[in-house]
């Protein structure tokens, strides 16, 4: 058996919940878990350079198979070093396959068991991804963990689309892991479905289970659902999911959708918030969400956030920010997008911390009573 690439380590579990402390090992360091994972669709994350990603502590970031293929095309990335060549990042990269973005972004979709045809968003060229060709460009992109190729089903799609799209994703599970040219050094993931449907989602897991894929997440959420469903969904599957695995759960999220997405026993989480909300002007604090243009910041010579200790938070006020913000300098959403990802990757280290101190649930509620328990 071929040594895997990324190896999980539980490492304590709270005494409380399902919550867990782990240790992901991979080609490119080894990543304390809970993660938060930033992302950098298109080899970038948007606005900061790699050093400043570094210096933040982030261990991983993600890009996606679907912008990268369209441009600058998996070729050029390849002969660039993999992504961590071309972007001349030293951590771990995760890729996501390219499905969920085919069906938020492309035009003309057409999906069948062999895979789905599309049209680019960039140029309208034909374009067609199943198993085999996406796992291609994941190998020559080269991150160290690469999501299956899948279908992220609509909220509120009925149970028989469900069901139909439940067993495509599972025979293209199958088919990614015959395809996958890199097992030694690339890890593929599989991806749990099945809508809020738990006896499709046990099938999903015992069905992937059965692959042995060195981890696994759990799609087809935060999809517009109410997060009362999400996170009852959440405690039903992710306790399902084998324990010595890591358990990914995409595209979420937001500080309260962290907490209680460890609470219920998740590892990995990835998505766009901090960094897009900083774009417009929007940061992250510890008594809350801060609009940064409010008028009443004009004149706020203090910190975006007192009780952050990030570089920006130690340098500037809100005025100045507010300032760059209104004036469109460039300056301004570089400094909200590195405290936001500050924000998310220091919630994480806490806690990270609180689950060694056995103490997560407490930190939980002390954070909610400062934050204001809102929705994102
Ligand atoms: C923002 N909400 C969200 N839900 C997702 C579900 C999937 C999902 O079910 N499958 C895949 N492959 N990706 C997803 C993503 C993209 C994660 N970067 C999601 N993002
Ligand atoms: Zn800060």
């Amino acid at each position: 058996m071929l040594q895997a690439p990324v190896r999980f380590e539980l490492i304590k579990r709270c005494s409380q919940t399902e919550a867990r402390r782990g240790r992901l090992f991979t080609p490119h360091g080894v990543i304390e878990t809970p993660v938060f994972m930033p992302v950098g669709t298109q080899a970038t994350v948007k606005t900061m350079a790699p050093w400043e990603l570094e210096e933040l502590g982030a261990g991983i970031i993600l890009s996606n198979t679907y912008h990268l293929h369209l441009r600058p095309g998996e070729d050029v990335v390849a002969r660039a070093g993999g992504l961590h060549g071309f972007m001349q990042w030293k951590g771990a990269v995760l890729t996501d396959s390219g499905g969920f973005q085919v069906f938020s972004l492309a035009s003309l979709r057409k999906i069948t068991d062999e895979g789905v045809r599309f049209r680019s968003h960039i140029d309208g060229s034909p374009r067609f991804f199943s198993p085999e060709t996406v796992m291609a460009i994941e190998n020559a992109l080269g991150a160290d963990i690469i999501m299956q190729l899948d279908e992220c089903p609509p909220y509120g799609a009925t149970r028989s689309y469900l069901e139909t799209s439940l067993q495509r994703t599972l025979a293209w599970a199958k088919r990614c892991k015959a395809a996958h040219a890199r097992p030694e050094d690339q890890a593929l993931f599989g991806i749990v479905q099945g809508g809020e449907h738990l006896d499709l989602r046990r099938r999903a897991v015992e069905e992937l289970a059965e692959l042995d894929l060195p981890g696994y997440a759990i799609g087809g959420l935060s999809v517009g659902e109410p997060k009362p469903l999400m996170y009852e969904i959440l405690g039903h599957v992710a306790p399902l999911m084998p324990r010595d695995k890591p358990r990914y759960l995409m595209g979420v999220g937001s500080p309260d959708d962290l907490l209680e997405g460890v609470e219920r026993g998740v590892d990995m989480f990835d998505c766009v918030l901090p960094t897009r909300i900083a774009r417009n002007g929007t940061v992250f604090t510890s008594a809350g969400k801060v609009v940064m243009k409010h008028a009443k910041y004009r004149e706020d010579f203090g910190p975006i956030d007192p009780a952050c200790s990030c570089r920006v938070c130690r340098t500037f006020s809100r005025a100045y920010i507010r300032h760059l913000l209104k004036a469109d300098e460039i300056l301004g959403v570089r400094l909200t997008t590195y405290h936001n990802v500050h924000f998310l990757l220091n919630l994480m280290r806490e806690i990270r911390k609180s689950i060694e101190e056995d103490r997560f649930l407490a930190f939980k509620r002390e954070f909610y009573d400062r934050y204001g328990y809102t929705s994102e």
